[in-house]
Formats: C-alpha cells, sequence, structure tokens
C-alpha cells in the first residue's frame, strides 16, 4: 500500500536518499580529519608554523564537510516532510472515497467511531512513520555499517572492544525493548478509548448536563487517562534507566581503548603519532554505532504504532463493498413498491428484524406504517431505498428488482426523510441541495413551503445562505425536521419515506405539512411512518407491524374491526387523548 502511495513521489523519495546518504557520508567523513588533526599536532618532525598551516586547513574541510552535512540534513528533512504529507494526504482522500462507496452495512461493521479514529489518528501515525522511515529508519543501518567498518579499519587491534560493545548495547536495547513493548501497544488501544469518550460526552453534552453526569464522566475519563499515565510512566522508567546504562557501556569501552592504546603508544614514538589521531575518530565512530543502534531500536518501537495504523487503513481500503450497482443506464420508474417474501437480518444478528413480509404500494398511493417501537417500521423502511438489501426476498419499484436498478435511477425515484435529522455544517442552501444539487430558488421556496420550512427560512436575514453549524445544532429539532423534509421533498421524487420525520412539529405544524403533502404531492407515493394513528388515519393503505412480521394491511376503519393488533394500539392511543 505506501509502496504504491511512493510511487507517485519516485523524484521526492530520490531526492530524500540522495540527501541521507549525504549526511551519512558527512557524519562518517568527519572523524578521518579529527584524526589528521590530532596526527599533525603529534607529529614531532613539523614546526610549529607548518602544524598551524596542516591544521587550518583540515580544521577548514572540517567545517566544511559539517556545512555539506547540515545542508544534507536541512533538505532531508524538507524532502522527508513532503513525502510524509503527501502520501498521508493522498491516503487519507482514498480512505476516504472508499468509505463513500461503502453501503451503510459496511459503516456499520466498522462502526462511525472508529472510521473517524481511522482517518485521524492512524493517518497521523503513518505519517509519522513516513517522517522517521526517510530521517531516521533508513540512515541508522547506513551509520551502523559505516561507522562499524570504518571503526576497525581505523583500529583493526580494537575490533573486540566494539563487538563487545555492540552485543552489551543490543541486549539493554533488547531487554529495553521487551518490557517497553506492551505498554507501547497498550498506547494506541487507550487513545481509542479516551477519543472515544471525549467525543461521546462533547456530542452528548447536553444529556450529561442534565442529567447532572459531569462527575461520572470525569471518572469515566480519569480511569482511561490514569492507565495512559501508567504506560507512559513505565515506558518513562525504561527510559531513565537504558540511558545510564548506555553511558556505562560507552565510557567503559572509551576507558578499555584509551588504556590499550595507551600501552602501544608507550612502545613506540611513531607508532604513537597515528594511535593518537585512530583512538579520536576511534571514539567518534563508537559514539556513531551506539547512536545508530539506540536510535534504530527506538524508531522501530515507534515505528510499530505505525504498521498497526497500516494495517487498519489497508482493512479499510481492501473492504469488499457489500453492496454493488449494476452498470444499467438510468430510467424512469413509477412509483409503486413491491414487498415480495423479503426476509432481513442485521449482520451479526442471528432473529430476523424483518419476516417474510410482502405487500404492493400502487404508485401514487399514501401508506401508513404503524406499529410498537422495535416493531421493525425503519428497518422495513431502509430496505425501499436500499441502505440495506434483503436477505431473501425481493423489493420491487416500478416493477423493478432495486438490486439491477442504476444508483441514478435510485437516487431520482425515491427519497428517505430519517427518523433523527441529520443536517451538515454548512448553510441551508447547501444541505437543501444534497436532494437535488441542482434546484433552483424557485425549487427551494416550492419544497420549503410544503414542508412549513419557509416560515423560520424566511425570517432569517441570510435566508437560503443562513449558517448551519455542525449537526445543525444552531436549529431546534422542529426546525431541522422541516429542513430534512425540504431536502427530502425538493428532488419531486416518485416514492417519498417520511420516518416518523413530523414527531418535533407541533399539531399545528404537523396538519399543515400533511395538507400540504396532499395538495402538492399528488403523484408521489408517501409512506409514512407514524407513532401515532391519527397521522396516518386518512391513508389509503395502513401496514401494521409486529415484531417483524406484517400482521395486517388495511384502511383505518377495515383495521379497527379486524386487527387486534391495530385496535390495540387505537385503542391505547385514543384512550390517552381522551
Ligand atoms: N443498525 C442496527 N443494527 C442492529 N440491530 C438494529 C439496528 N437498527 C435497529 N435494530 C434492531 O431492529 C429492531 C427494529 O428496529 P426499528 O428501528 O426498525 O424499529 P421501529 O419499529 O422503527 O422502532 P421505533 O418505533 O422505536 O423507531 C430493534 O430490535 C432494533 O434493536
Amino acid at each position: 500500500m505506501i509502496i504504491k502511495a511512493l510511487g507517485k513521489y519516485k523524484l521526492l523519495v530520490t531526492a530524500a536518499l540522495l540527501t541521507m546518504l549525504l549526511q551519512v557520508g558527512a557524519a562518517l567523513w568527519q572523524p578521518s580529519y579529527m584524526k589528521s588533526i590530532l596526527s599533525v599536532m603529534a607529529n614531532m618532525t613539523l614546526s610549529t608554523s607548518g602544524k598551524i598551516d596542516r591544521i587550518s586547513n583540515y580544521g577548514v574541510a572540517l567545517i566544511g564537510v559539517a556545512i555539506i552535512g547540515l545542508i544534507g540534513s536541512i533538505l532531508n528533512t524538507i524532502t522527508a516532510a513532503k513525502i510524509a504529507q503527501s502520501v498521508s494526504a493522498d491516503l487519507r482522500e482514498n480512505t476516504f472515497r472508499k468509505i463513500q462507496t461503502f453501503a451503510y452495512a459496511d459503516i456499520e461493521k466498522f462502526k462511525s467511531e472508529n472510521l473517524v479514529v481511522r482517518m485521524t489518528n492512524d493517518i497521523n501515525q503513518i505519517q509519522m512513520l513516513l517522517m522517521m522511515t526517510f530521517q531516521v529508519l533508513i540512515r541508522v543501518p547506513l551509520l551502523f555499517v559505516g561507522a562499524f567498518i570504518l571503526s576497525i579499519i581505523t583500529m583493526p587491534k580494537l575490533w573486540w572492544i566494539i563487538v563487545v560493545m555492540v552485543v552489551l548495547i543490543v541486549v539493554v536495547t533488547g531487554f529495553a525493548m521487551k518490557s517497553m513493548g506492551p505498554h507501547f501497544a497498550m498506547f494506541q488501544r487507550l487513545m481509542d478509548r479516551i477519543n472515544g469518550i471525549t467525543k461521546d460526552n462533547l456530542r452528548g453534552s447536553r444529556v450529561v448536563k442534565s442529567f447532572v453526569q459531569e462527575d461520572n464522566e470525569a471518572k469515566k475519563f480519569d480511569k482511561q487517562s490514569d492507565e495512559l499515565l501508567h504506560h507512559n510512566l513505565a515506558v518513562g522508567y525504561t527510559f531513565s534507566t537504558m540511558i545510564p546504562a548506555f553511558t556505562i557501556i560507552s565510557q567503559l569501552a572509551i576507558f578499555v581503548a584509551i588504556i590499550l592504546v595507551s600501552t602501544f603508544v608507550t612502545k613506540s614514538a611513531s607508532y604513537a603519532q597515528d594511535q593518537l589521531g585512530g583512538i579520536m575518530s576511534f571514539i567518534q565512530y563508537m559514539m556513531q554505532i551506539m547512536f545508530a543502534i539506540i536510535m534504530g531500536g527506538m524508531m522501530s518501537m515507534f515505528a510499530s504504532r505505525g504498521f498497526v495504523s497500516m494495517g487498519r487503513i489497508k482493512e479499510v481500503l481492501d473492504t469488499e463493498v457489500t453492496m454493488s450497482f449494476d452498470d444499467v443506464p438510468d430510467e424512469d420508474l413509477t412509483g409503486s413498491v413491491e414487498f415480495d417474501h423479503v426476509t432481513f437480518s442485521y449482520p451479526n444478528d442471528k432473529k430476523p428484524t424483518i419476516n417474510d413480509v410482502s405487500f404492493e404500494i400502487e404508485p401514487g398511493e399514501m401508506v401508513g406504517i404503524v406499529g410498537a417501537t422495535g416493531a421493525g417500521k425503519s428497518t422495513l423502511a431502509q430496505l425501499i431505498p436500499r441502505l440495506f438489501d434483503p436477505t431473501s426476498g425481493y423489493v420491487k419499484v416500478g416493477g423493478q428488482d432495486l438490486k439491477h436498478v442504476s444508483k441514478g435511477t435510485l437516487k431520482k425515484t425515491i427519497s428517505i426523510v430519517l427518523q433523527k435529522a441529520i443536517l451538515f455544517s454548512g448553510t441551508i442552501a447547501g444541505n437543501l441541495k444534497q436532494g437535488n444539487p441542482n434546484a433552483t430558488t424557485e425549487d427551494m421556496n416550492r419544497a420549503a413551503q410544503i414542508a412549513q420550512a419557509s416560515e423560520f427560512i424566511d425570517r432569517l436575514p441570510e435566508g437560503y445562505e443562513a449558517p448551519v453549524e455542525e449537526r445543525g445544532n444552531n436549529f431546534s429539532g422542529g426546525q431541522k425536521q422541516r429542513m430534512s423534509i425540504t431536502r427530502g421533498v425538493i428532488k419531486r421524487p416518485k416514492v417519498l419515506i417520511l420516518d416518523d420525520s413530523t414527531s418535533a412539529l407541533d399539531a399545528r405544524s404537523e396538519k399543515l405539512v400533511q395538507d400540504a403533502f396532499n395538495r402538492e404531492l399528488k403523484g408521489t407515493t408517501t409512506i409514512i411512518i407514524a407513532q401515532k394513528i391519527s397521522s396516518v388515519v386518512h391513508a389509503d393503505k395502513i401496514l401494521v407491524l409486529d415484531q417483524g412480521h406484517l400482521v395486517a394491511q388495511g384502511k383505518h376503519q377495515e383495521l379497527v374491526e379486524n386487527s387486534d393488533v391495530y385496535r390495540q394500539i387505537y385503542d391505547t392511543q385514543k384512550a390517552k387523548e381522551d
């Protein structure tokens, strides 16, 4: 996935690798100049002025190499950042686009909260991993191998010190990683939980405040936050023991190297000159080796989080969408709706929510669906715009099996106004045009009048351009429902489904909406899910659902006479009204 994503940025990747080579080369080159400077200083045969000349030449060269390294480092940081930002932006866009192709059932499978964390947190982890890869991870092995070879070339007799040091550092790093690994693994999980609690709390802030749940919420948050602190501290403690351990190992190695070199030096004066310079660069190479191992260990630990995130994004991108649409031309369907032995179970549910339901609705009919809470009314309604496919049986609109009509046909034929009015941040016009992108002001006026939304939209100074905050928080429940109905009727669908969408309206407004429907939507098949029988008493047909079964259908009076379930609901509601 990442290799494919990097393919688009070959030039940047090459630049990042070259600048990294420049950096490593400069780092490995510098100790050799230090060696030369010290050798000149220890040279007995040279005059003082001759020594100063040579030392300043080496000094200039050393500064030159350091500057090259610095330029390499700056360019490498810039290119690495550009690669990391660009690739993560591509991944974010691709993931978002992929999610847009998901059927509703696919989103249910992942859970929307989880997808949000993947889109934000996981993409950020991948971005950090890419940045680290091009800045550190590839540099570490190069620096290690280069410094290892050069240290042995510089001081061949001291090769074993390097080997012992490497072994000790690898062992300490290994122990540290083993003890820190489980804590790192918990970070992502705890961050997910903390994100979830924060989002739930902020989204449901009205509930939290009205039920005085602040203390409980704070306790819930503290628990997760304390756990995160515990893991952070554990990692911190390990770090704090690692650093002194590495310092002791490196100081011991330096000490042993200096002792050994001093014994060599006392043996011969000419040998001393070479060895004095050598020991300096040898120590520098030792430091570079140590740095490479420690960085490699640490980074691979952090990188593991990035790899987990990559897996989570790959899972989204590789998801096979459960619903596909036939690639057939758009067509004009009539507004007839037919359920033919439809059974439906939610994913992971064994018991069907809709059980062998069959009925027919003629074009232009007004049909009510009633039933107790949880009877399956909303679920049945959601099968009509194909938010879900039936587990068995057929849903037909205009005589066509929905599985064989194009997405365009489905979109222009059917409109559903969901139980919960969901608005998006932007403007009122932006929200209404989701129903019909080509809607003119005239179309918006007509639809808003049907939904009785004009009365408050016209009073807003900005009218249709009035801002809508996230989830329509700056509008009342009734206003949101009216805008939601406007969005549903604006495209003049053949089939309009209203899922309890007038529940937040006062009795007068509800009556006005119904009258407007009867007047303006004559040819439209209207399916109304209602809690109150009074809302559908004049319907051409009423479907009665009970625990997923269609137990009766007919006109109000017929049902009062023939259906126990319907009569029971009706009597209860009538008693309440009286
Ligand atoms: N997304 C879902 N995943 C799993 N089960 C679900 C889902 N949505 C609804 N259900 C279950 O399906 C059953 C029917 O729910 P549905 O919302 O269709 O009932 P309803 O008749 O519209 O109820 P209400 O009048 O309260 O809105 C319920 O038992 C509910 O728990």
